[in-house]
């Protein structure tokens, strides 16, 4: 035996209700931009990979869409992807807010997580600066309720960095040894173009109605990066269901779709580094999270 700390390395997945602050903790924990985050539920499609890198491990995360009863096709995908990635994840880590009450949700959630006796659970108690210290308590007796096979129970803040270290030094403590899965400088395995989609997308979705955020689908059919300066032309269109979602996207005389394109463009221009061009055009695609073939042209 040695004293040697081993390398860990492996896949976490967080799952939870929508809104609950998955994805701003994957950011949080990458500390780069990867995953989208809205104050819209079930914002997040993709499995989007974040990867953490610590000297002594790392984590390789798979942010899920939230687990909800499929009413369209769309959701019918997504919670095929849910369950092909957990069947795949060394720990599962279920996302509950500290300042909301355990309710049927987090329990339905919880149940399906009997389904991978693989992954290893943790409780991941978000939130905790929106909620009192006996609210916090009481949440952390709540939970240790729910199931008798947590591995450990951590309450955390993303938005105002508390026990963030604690959480991916327990995270890596429960991986396998194993060498590091992907090299060090490797923040996402996504492509530039569906991160640049979901930059697009979530400022689409900044303001909208209830209804509008699962209408709404990016594609990029051109991106030029011109030798001649220091600019990237990117030429996107925006997916809606309905003649009426167009009026709403684009706004009285364009005023919405020109916001929309300045605030993406910003977040673009920071993630490749350059000067971005964007132009979008709003298509109208009728019904398309119902219709197999155009999910399919979507990327879902
Ligand atoms: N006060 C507080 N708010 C948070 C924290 N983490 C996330 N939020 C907020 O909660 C909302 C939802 O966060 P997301 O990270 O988008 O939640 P999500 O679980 O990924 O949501 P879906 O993608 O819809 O499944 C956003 O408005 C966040 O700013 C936190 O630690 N403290």
């Amino acid at each position: 035996m040695t004293d040697e700390i081993q390398f860990r390395a492996g896949f976490v997945s967080f799952v939870g209700r929508p809104n609950v602050g998955k994805s701003t903790l994957t950011n949080a924990l990458v500390g780069e931009k990867v995953a989208i985050t809205s104050s819209k539920p079930q914002t997040t499609r993709r499995a989007i990979r974040g990867i953490v890198h610590k000297s002594n491990g790392q984590l390789v995360l798979v942010d899920t869409p939230g687990m909800h009863r499929p009413r369209t096709l769309l959701g019918e995908r997504l919670n095929s992807i849910v369950q092909t990635t957990l069947g795949d994840v060394d720990v599962v880590g279920l996302c509950l807010p500290a300042n909301e009450k355990l309710g049927p949700g987090d329990r339905f959630i919880s149940e399906q997580l009997d389904s991978f006796p693989r992954a290893k659970k943790v409780a991941i108690v978000t939130k905790i600066d929106a909620a009192s210290r006996p609210a916090v308590a009481e949440q952390l007796l709540a939970i240790s309720a729910l199931r008798d096979d947590w591995e450990a129970i951590i309450p955390i803040s993303a938005t105002s960095n508390i026990q963030l270290d604690i959480l991916t030094t327990q995270l890596i403590g429960l991986m396998p040894v194993s060498p590091a899965l992907y090299p060090s400088d490797a923040v996402t395995d996504e492509g530039l173009e569906a991160r640049i989609s979901e930059l697009i997308r979530e400022a689409a979705l900044e303001g909208v109605q209830d209804e509008l955020p699962h209408s709404i689908a990016i594609t990029i059919d051109d991106m030029i990066d011109r030798d001649d300066k220091d600019l990237v032309e990117i030429y996107a269109n925006l997916f809606v269901e309905r003649d009426s979602q167009k009026g709403i996207i684009i706004g009285h005389q364009g005023e919405r779709l020109q916001d929309v394109g300045a605030r993406a463009r910003k977040e673009i221009e920071k993630l490749v580094g350059k000067q971005v061009f964007l132009s979008m055009r709003v298509k109208v695609a009728k019904e398309w999270q119902r219709d197999a073939r155009q999910l399919g042209r979507l990327g879902f």
